[in-house]
């Protein structure tokens, strides 16, 4: 006789099914399955060929999680079930392999590309290629796996894991080349990011020209994305000069033809006075992906990085344009957290990857950067109407964000600065204690003094392109914009959404010109960037405003709507719904 539990999911819930299997004198075996209708005390089978047979259990059987082994006991004599209940509910953790050289110094390949993951919250295995003897100097040896070596690590992960993405650094020989595109064959992968490893930063050779032509034949045709740097672009093109913005832009054509669904060109190596421009091409469209570059001496494994934080975002499900940005962003952030440390004695030192893990927690903007759907209920707030309708400012925000507000602005225009940085402090707990951004309008130095979540600027307050500057890389910049070229400057400078309006009149914000919905509409269809409407919106008039056809357009801003009301949070609750409601019908 067997006795076996087994836990099923239903609705959330892991139920005990106690199986008992029973040998007959005819050898049939009878299964009896029965949910115990209590944690302990007896169970009764009734079956058809023994009548009544009874089972005590001792031991609780909990609904989630079971660890401990229960007994069985039968009239007389205890039983340990056939299987110990080992039941914890499992979910995937986004995963990417890199296949890549180790790195001594640990700045580059798998150690940078396991602590990207780290940072980025994504399971990173690892199939070593080489091993190279190499710190902040420049590289010392170079040692490759064996090939035999290399294939036995990838059937160890790739039979074994669910991998999401791969990741290719440092490739040593043709012969591994091969087996990769064989190994990918046999386990398919979402992705495959291919960072074409062949000069290091410090300009030492990581693989010889022999294997640029199996790079180009056989990889590239299969890579979602390729991200050489100026030199490896020149390399894959067979050593044309790259040396302009124009440059990259058909470096990254060419390269484009030679398979890969996306490429992204670095131009951090362009020389001066070109800011850090890197092209992103997706077979249509050109986008430059602009940053400021950060004056520091450790830029050590910043291409290892930037690819496996690709292949990180593409793991979690962002698209790869998403998964480019946000990777640009962490990047940028990592070199501006350690621009100053200090790692060896040689001209180019690893930076620190894990800067989001020793952020304060409540940094907001690193935890999780900019998403768009953020922009869905966009409260903005006013000290007139908390004045008119008699309630403190974190009163006001606290009744928005009950009500389903996704983004919070601070809209000051009287208040002192101190008291406006007071403010932005105790606005920014309510904030962050619910995962909301907090956005300062105008004042830049309100929000660098508050470590606010990002700004949100005028055509007439400061360059948007200024404020990235003083705010870095990963801070939240919104820009209004009534035209399609403030649009496009917007972008260029690096804003991450756009403020467009005002839609309809409104006497919240004075001399302003109302665009209308197809002012509103145009500025949508050529915008590169995320929009929010603005001006005199209203639950009534949400619909016309979502429904205007435009993907990008992706939530409302409203003041008056939910702050010149005596309940803000029903009246939040209401806009909530309302655009809500539009928006999973316009989707
Ligand atoms: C989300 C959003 N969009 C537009 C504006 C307007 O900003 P601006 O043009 O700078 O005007 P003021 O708000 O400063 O009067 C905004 N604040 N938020
Ligand atoms: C700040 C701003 N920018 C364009 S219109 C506007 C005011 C929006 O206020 P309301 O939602 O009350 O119309
Ligand atoms: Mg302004």
């Amino acid at each position: 006789m067997d006795i076996g539990l087994e836990y099923r999911y239903e609705n959330e819930v892991l139920i005990p099914t106690l199986l008992v299997q029973i040998e007959l004198e005819s050898k049939t075996k009878l299964l009896l399955q029965r949910r115990p209708s209590c944690a302990q005390g007896a169970t009764h089978f009734q079956t058809p060929h023994l009548g009544t047979r009874s089972y005590r259990i001792e031991g609780m059987i909990p609904t989630i999680p079971v660890r401990s082994p229960l007994t069985l006991c039968t009239n007389n004599s205890s039983i340990r079930p056939t299987t110990t209940a080992m039941c914890t509910p499992t979910h995937r953790v986004p995963h990417v392999l890199t296949v890549a050289g180790s790195d001594s110094g640990a700045g580059a390949g798998i150690q940078a590309d396991l602590k990207a993951c780290a940072a980025l919250g994504v399971y990173c295995s690892t199939v070593v290629t080489a091993v190279t003897a190499q710190n902040t100097v420049g590289v010392q040896g170079i040692h490759p796996v064996p090939e035999t070596f290399v294939a036995a690590q990838l059937r160890s992960v790739l039979s074994d894991m669910q991998v999401d993405v791969v990741k290719t650094g440092m490739i040593p020989s043709i012969g591994m080349v091969k087996i990769l595109c064989q190994s990918l064959q046999e386990f398919p992968v979402r992705a495959l990011v291919v960072d074409p490893v062949m000069v290091s930063t410090s300009g030492d050779v990581l693989a010889d020209s022999s294997i640029v032509s199996v790079l180009r034949k056989d990889l590239l045709p299969v890579a979602d994305i390729v991200t050489p740097n100026l030199k490896e672009a020149s390399i894959l093109l067979g050593g044309v000069p790259l040396e302009t913005v124009a440059h990259l832009r058909s470096a990254a054509k060419l390269i484009h033809d030679l398979g890969p669904r996306y490429v992204l060109v670095k131009g951090g190596d362009l020389p001066a006075p070109f800011d850090a421009v890197d092209i992103f091409f997706d077979g249509q469209e050109y986008h430059e992906l602009l940053g400021p570059r950060v004056e520091t001496r450790n830029t050590h494994g910043t291409g290892c990085t930037l690819a496996s934080s690709i292949a990180a975002g593409l793991a979690k499900g962002l698209s790869m344009f998403e998964a480019v940005q946000v990777a640009k962003r962490f990047v940028e952030s990592a070199l501006h957290y350690s621009k100053n440390i200090s790692i060896g004695r040689g001209v180019q030192g690893p930076f620190d990857h894990l800067l989001k893990l020793k952020q304060n927690t409540n940094s907001f903007s690193l935890r999780r950067g900019f998403d768009k759907s953020d922009l869905l209920l966009y409260a903005i707030t006013d000290s007139r109407m908390n004045k008119k309708w008699g309630r403190s400012m974190v009163e006001a925000v606290k009744a928005s964000i009950k009500g389903g507000a996704t983004i919070i602005q601070l809209r000051e225009k009287e208040v002192e600065t101190g008291e406006f940085v007071e403010l932005a402090l105790a606005c920014k707990e309510i904030c962050h204690s619910k995962g909301v951004p907090l956005i300062i309008n105008d004042r830049v130095d309100v929000a660098l003094a508050s470590n606010a979540d990002g700004v949100h600027v005028g055509q007439s307050d400061m360059q948007a392109r200024t404020v990235r500057a003083l705010l870095g890389p990963d801070k939240i910049i919104g820009v209004s914009c009534k035209t399609e070229e403030q649009a496009l400057q917007a972008w260029n400078d690096g804003a991450d959404y756009i403020g467009c309006g005002g839609v309809f009149p409104t006497s919240t914000k004075e001399n302003n010109r109302t665009i209308g919905l197809d002012g509103l509409k145009a500025v949508c269809l050529t915008s590169k960037l995320p929009v929010v409407a603005i001006g005199g919106i209203s639950a009534d008039n949400v619909p016309s405003v979502m429904e205007i056809g435009a993907a990008n357009l992706r939530g409302i801003a409203v003041v008056s709507a939910l702050f010149d009301h005596d309940c803000i949070f029903s009246e939040t609750m209401k806009m909530y719904s309302a655009v809500t409601h539009c928006r999973s019908r316009t989707k």
